[in-house]
């Protein structure tokens, strides 16, 4: 029996899932690509939360995707080796040694977040984007520089990712591709989340990342950006405060609603279920991006 005096703690837990109720009723079977980023991935705790968060979102009836990244661990292996990381525009500069590494750990990150899902009860496959030809790329450049094994998809093989969907799997995907070729290309992770999220039709695209969302100065924490809309996005973008890998992670925003997937966010993974938070509560966290002719509240809709 609840006690007189506890009934308020179990009226307030009551609150919060009807709180969900319309999002849920909203994102019922809708695809959802959530790309799983920056040092939420190197903390052990907060990766158990993350990694709920998605399987809660699996189980109240959405669809997700996740599609990881995992640089920071690769620019550890890199160092460990005693080579130097490099990028340019946010991309990392991949050789043949780099592009060795990248895929040993890219396929031990992807194998870990297979295990975490699956421990907690719900099935999950992890694919490279070379399984299947799931994600077929063609060399980018870094304005207009050979950066070496750096890939831009041209094409996603959105059926395999429709196959494990629709066998109730949850799919885990690894941002490496192959060529014409059968090159092995690096592709960042953002860019793979963007494709992926256009071509599956996804209804959200959440980056999951180390920062609170996009600040106009990025010296300055007052001037973090809730809502941000496509032509202020662009503006921002030449604006010089949009540096490092905040530049490809921007772009596919933009990208992403372009192509119309209607809700594109970037969270700080950082927050204990920031993906709950935001998916289910009236309160915006980190930065929405929107489409130009949305001129209503994000969360006021
Ligand atoms: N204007 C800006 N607002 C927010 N972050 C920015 C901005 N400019 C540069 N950044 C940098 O972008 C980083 C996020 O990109 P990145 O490190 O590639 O994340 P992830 O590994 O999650 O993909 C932030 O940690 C921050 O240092
Ligand atoms: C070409 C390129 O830059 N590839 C990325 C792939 C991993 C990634 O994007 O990881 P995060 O999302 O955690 O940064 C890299 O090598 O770091």
């Amino acid at each position: 029996m609840v006690k007189k005096h506890e009934m308020q703690k179990y009226l307030d837990k009551a609150e919060v899932l009807i709180e969900a109720l319309p999002y849920i009723q909203r994102f019922n079977r809708k695809i959802i690509v959530v790309k799983y980023g920056g040092s939420a991935m190197v903390d052990d705790e907060l990766k158990e939360q993350v990694i709920k968060d998605v399987t809660l979102l699996k189980l109240v009836g959405f669809k997700p995707i996740i599609v990881h990244g995992g640089g920071k661990e690769i620019s550890r292996w890199v160092g460990k080796v005693g080579m130097e990381p490099k990028f340019i525009n946010g991309l990392r500069v991949t050789d043949d040694d780099t592009m060795e590494l990248v895929e040993m750990v890219l396929g031990k990150v992807n194998k870990n977040l297979v295990q975490l899902v699956e421990s907690l009860g719900v099935r999950a496959i992890g694919v490279s984007g070379k399984d299947g030809g799931l994600l077929k790329v063609q060399k980018k450049l870094a304005d207009g520089e050979d950066i070496g094994y750096v890939g831009e998809v041209t094409e996603v093989n959105s059926e395999i990712l429709n196959d494990l969907l629709e066998k109730d799997f949850l799919p885990i995907v690894c941002p490496i591709g192959m060529d014409d070729e059968f090159n092995t290309y690096n592709i960042n992770a953002d860019d793979a989340a963007c494709v992926i999220a256009k071509a599956m039709g996804a209804e959200k695209l959440a980056f999951l990342t180390d920062i609170e969302g996009v600040y106009k100065d990025p010296e300055d924490p007052e001037t973090l950006i809730s809502e941000l809309h496509v032509r202020e996005a662009k503006e921002l973008m030449s604006s010089g405060f949009i540096g490092g890998g905040m530049l490809p992670k921007l772009n596919n925003c933009i990208e992403a609603i372009e192509s119309g997937v209607s809700r594109v966010h970037i969270l700080d993974g950082r927050i204990p279920h920031c993906l709950l938070l935001e998916f289910f509560t009236n309160r915006g966290i980190g930065t929405a991006i929107l489409d130009d002719e949305n001129t209503k509240f994000y969360k006021g809709e």
